[in-house]
């Protein structure tokens, strides 16, 4: 099994890889953007990607949600949940008093803004692609006194040679990344019974009411959402897509009988894959959208037609 996450080693994403069982002896190759990850699997040079989906504090990662949603179909197959602390680190020589420079991810510089207003008030961002490598730039030429770097506490271990200048500065002490491991589309993983199903649903067209017919499509079934996120499809302005994670597996009557009126409505639907939960809980799901209820309905049709 070959796998690729963003990289490069350190990241949060490489925290979630390593809770996939297997995946310490299997050869992990770090991308240096979720796209590039995505595409080596499109191209067959890894077997999955771990991507980051969605944060507690800053929500979805829309870099993530727009590459899977486009270009060559990818299913998710697994997620994982990482908990998020950072520390901030700079080169032996610069205090906290003189950071003038702060390296780190997007996701990353939002979780800390609070702490960096109160304590690098006059500290300019500049954009990483991941943790990690903002930090690793502070060890390459070019780096300047006054650089420092947000990032995992793991980035700051592997990398004695960086002093923390403070740790557990999120602003949110509770932070958590929700994961993906997505693959080329195979057989789903099967029902657990606890499961999630994810799909892209391109806004019908712009009708009174369009929303409300995807949404009911899951609401008349008894089918939880567990998020639901508008990106635009790029196309032109206005013109948006739904990125929505639905309670239950593609093989729950209830889910697939949802999946099926999604299509009707909107048929550029991509089905994104149904995997089971990492926190394991379990839907409620009533008696009128059970398996049986829907096996009873339909034989009750088939009966009428004379089947
Ligand atoms: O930069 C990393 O370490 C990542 O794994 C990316 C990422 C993200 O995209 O949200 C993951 C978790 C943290 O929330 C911050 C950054």
């Amino acid at each position: 099994m070959i796998y690729t996450f963003l990289g490069p080693e350190g990241t949060f994403t490489e925290a979630a890889l390593l809770k996939v069982p297997g995946s310490r002896d299997a050869v992990r190759i770090p991308s240096s953007s979720v796209n590039e990850a995505l595409d080596r699997v499109r191209r067959g040079e890894a077997d999955a990607a771990m991507v980051p989906i969605e944060n507690s504090v800053e929500g979805g990662v829309t870099a993530t949600l727009d590459a899977i949603s486009t270009g060559p179909e990818l299913r998710i197959v697994r997620e994982e949940l990482v908990p998020i602390t950072f520390v901030l680190v700079a080169r032996p020589g610069t205090s906290l008093a003189e950071v003038k420079r702060v390296f780190t991810h997007g996701h990353a510089w939002a979780q800390c803004r609070a702490w960096a207003a109160s304590n690098i008030p006059t500290a300019e961002y500049v954009p990483a692609s991941s943790t990690a490598a903002g930090a690793i730039a502070l060890l390459e030429d070019g780096s300047l006194p006054g650089d420092a770097a947000i990032c995992g506490p793991i980035v700051a271990d592997e990398h004695p040679e960086l002093n923390v200048l403070a740790a557990d500065i999120g602003d949110n002490p509770g932070a958590v990344t929700r994961f993906i491991l997505v693959s080329r589309p195979a057989g789903l993983p099967p029902r657990t019974g606890a499961d999630k199903t994810t799909v892209a649903v391109p806004l019908p067209e712009d009708h009174p009411g369009a929303l409300m017919e995807i949404l009911w499509q899951f609401a008349s079934r008894g089918v939880n959402l567990s998020r639901i996120e508008s990106r635009p499809t790029g196309e032109y302005l206005g013109h948006y897509f739904f990125s929505i994670d639905a309670e239950g597996h593609a093989r729950d009557a209830r889910v697939a009988d949802a999946l099926a009126g999604l299509h009707r409505i909107s048929p550029g639907t991509r089905f994104l894959g149904s995997y089971s939960r990492a926190d394991a809980v379990e839907p409620t799901v009533g008696p009128i959208n059970a398996d049986e209820a829907f096996d009873a309905s339909r034989a009750w049709v088939s009966g009428i037609l004379g089947d």
